[in-house]
């Protein structure tokens, strides 16, 4: 398919006031888990033009790549480049005169790719935020305790972070490892919001199938605040937090972007690098990881403001100011977000769900038995009658942190149908974020008294009544439903003086419609207890010891890594543990065989 069937472009004429004149625009890039955006917002908080591009998903086959999920950097960078053109072309053919006044850039977060600055080019595939291929090197960091950063970081020791990427790409892409160790200056780390920041203010390289070289190499404090690697509180890179995680490779901070606040002009787009004439030259002035540019995009500014989004996953984040609130529940202390380079840095606690959408996906892809997302709703039944389905295809996020789970339906009998399985589907959605949303109320005592929600999921009338009913409070969803783009909007505008303030855009904000709760108390109790009865099935699935024999084998076949075992005691105690042990049995066997031997002798 052409890239250009591939792109849905569209333009609503009817809130493009200036039709003869200039029109000045924000555009805003949404670079998702399922596909990549551009938008043009106006002054008054419209979507004037948009254009958007399905992501390819690469879920690399073999017994042993089990959990792997990647995206091509280049196709991201395209097909960027492709929805600004299409954005620009539909204006063009309308005969809208317009100038975009600055860009903001939102991401999926943790999601990891390294390149070199050099050729432009990067040294592997990203590595998807829920990709599971690091599971191992998370549990031999966590050393038995999950929550050995969580101090520093606010985070638990799980795949899901782009630190455990890192290791994993310089102990696999020898190239990489190479480069590190011998030119560190040419190496680049970063998420999706560094590497188009790069792009967008670079230039072309003449290698083949690279991307730019020589942008700018930044990343804002809510992205930062994803790798593991950053100290939350002092708001900077911690060199022993890079050890504790990278061991035994050396990683120097310079590998990593500088972080600056999510609202201030970072660069100016170069000539060439978007190849869109409308688009050169301009301020690049807002970075935000996806779900704090919802939270943004919600005008949730206050404490105890929150929003929920059912993308591929679903995040339930909640506005804690500028205090940190440590998560005794299971949830992430995370950044939100600072506007400007002087301003407060704003805290939140987050609940971060791996499947959501993706579960409708795979309801539609794999089991074939729906043929769109949409349609997961008119075929689902009334009621469950009994069927739970867990989607943990990749382990359990917040707040279980549970890798070893694994996805189940349970409670089936010869009655239940296809219409059954949806259904479920869309009520593990809503299950999860009433496991996070309790887990809000433990961690922080702020019991929300409604719930903003945005996100592909929200189009599910089914879902939002059945949330609302599950967590009890009022569901709303806002006017302008591309809530995630917008908050991107409102940090690059505000940069540049579009938007004068956050009261300006909290006037921007409006309801669409509120889905009321309307369970009966006791129906809620009952549901709920199913749910916490399926989740116990899918517990203990995967054997812990599975990691334990891959790294034993691993560490055997490369000599680099056996230098670390020899070099640092501490550095791979799993992997210590199981050598430990294989000697302890030989030890045992040997005694045995002797005290046998000295049994039949007398
Ligand atoms: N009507 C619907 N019912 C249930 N899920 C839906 C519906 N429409 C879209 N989705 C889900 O929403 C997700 C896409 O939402 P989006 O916010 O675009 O995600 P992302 O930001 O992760 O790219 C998909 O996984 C899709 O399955
Ligand atoms: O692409 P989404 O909307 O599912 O968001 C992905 C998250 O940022 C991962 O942390």
């Amino acid at each position: 398919m052409s890239p250009s069937t591939r792109a849905t472009t569209k333009i609503d004429l009817d809130v493009i006031e200036n039709k003869e004149g200039k029109n000045a625009f924000v555009g805003s890039v949404d670079q998702g888990t399922s596909s990549t955006r551009f938008l043009v917002f106006t002054k008054k908080g419209e979507i004037a033009a948009w254009s958007q591009m399905e992501q390819t998903q690469t879920f690399p086959s073999g017994e042993d790549k089990v959990g792997w999920h990647e995206h091509d950097p280049l196709e991201i960078w395209n097909d960027v480049k492709q929805c600004m053109s299409e954005v620009d072309r539909i204006l063009e053919t309308n005969n809208i005169q317009f100038e975009i006044e600055a860009i903001g850039i939102t991401n999926q977060r943790e999601t990891t790719v390294a390149w070199n600055a050099k050729t432009g080019t990067p040294y592997y595939n990203a590595i998807v935020w829920d990709d599971t291929r690091t599971n191992h090197i998370a549990s031999q960091v966590a050393a038995g305790d999950p929550d050995r950063l969580r101090e520093k970081t606010g985070l638990p020791l799980a795949s899901y972070f782009a630190g455990t990427k890192v290791k994993w790409l310089l102990e696999n892409v020898s190239e990489l490892q190479k480069d590190l160790k011998e030119k560190p200056e040419e190496v680049r780390f970063g998420t999706i919001d560094t590497w188009l920041l790069y792009q967008y203010t670079g230039s072309p390289s003449t290698a083949k199938g690279a991307g730019n070289i020589n942008g700018l190499f930044l990343t804002d404090v809510s992205n930062a605040s994803r790798w593991l690697f950053c100290d939350i509180e002092k708001v900077e890179w911690d060199q022993e937090l890079v050890n504790a995680v990278c061991s035994p490779y050396q990683v120097p901070l310079s590998v990593l972007p500088e972080i600056r606040s999510s609202s201030e002009v970072y660069g100016k787009t170069t000539k060439d690098a978007t190849g869109v004439g409308t688009m050169e030259g301009v301020p690049v002035a807002g970075i935000l990881g996806d779900q704090q540019a919802a939270l943004f995009g919600q005008t949730a500014f206050q404490p105890g403001e929150a929003k929920n989004t059912y993308g591929t996953g679903m995040f339930l984040m909640m506005n804690t100011g500028t205090k940190l609130v440590p998560s005794n529940h299971g949830l992430l202390t995370t950044i939100g977000y600072q506007i400007g380079a002087d301003g407060p840095v704003t805290y939140a606690l987050e609940g971060s769900v791996s499947h959501s959408g993706s579960t409708i996906q795979w309801l539609r892809d794999q089991l074939q038995i729906i043929d769109d997302a949409p349609e997961s709703e008119t075929l689902a039944t009334e009621h469950n009658d009994g069927l739970y389905f867990v989607p943990a295809f990749a382990g359990l996020f917040a707040p279980h942190w549970r890798a070893d789970a694994r996805a189940c339906i349970v409670g089936m009998t010869a009655s239940h149908h296809k219409g059954h399985v949806c259904r479920a589907a869309l009520e593990a959605v809503a299950y999860q974020a009433k496991e996070v949303f309790d887990a809000i109320y433990k961690d922080s005592n702020v019991l929300l008294k409604n719930l903003k929600v945005n996100g592909g999921g929200t189009n599910n009338k089914l879902l939002m009544q059945f949330q609302a009913d599950i967590i009890n409070v009022p569901v709303i969803t806002p006017h302008i439903m591309e809530t995630t783009a917008m908050g991107a909007a409102f940090a690059a505008g505000l940069a540049v003086g579009f938007w004068k303030d956050t009261d300006e855009i909290k006037a921007l904000w409006s309801v669409a419609s509120t889905f009321t709760p309307s369970m009966k108390e006791v129906d809620r109790a009952k549901n709920c207890y199913g749910w916490q009865k399926a989740i116990s099935k899918s517990l203990d699935w995967i054997e812990e010891e599975d990691y334990d024999e891959d790294d034993f084998y691993d560490a055997q076949d490369k000599s680099f890594d056996m230098s670390f075992f020899a070099a640092d005691s501490d550095a791979n105690p799993r992997l210590r543990n199981a050598v430990s042990s294989i000697v302890l049995i030989a030890l045992g066997v040997g005694a045995g065989f002797l005290l046998g031997k000295n049994s039949r002798q007398k």
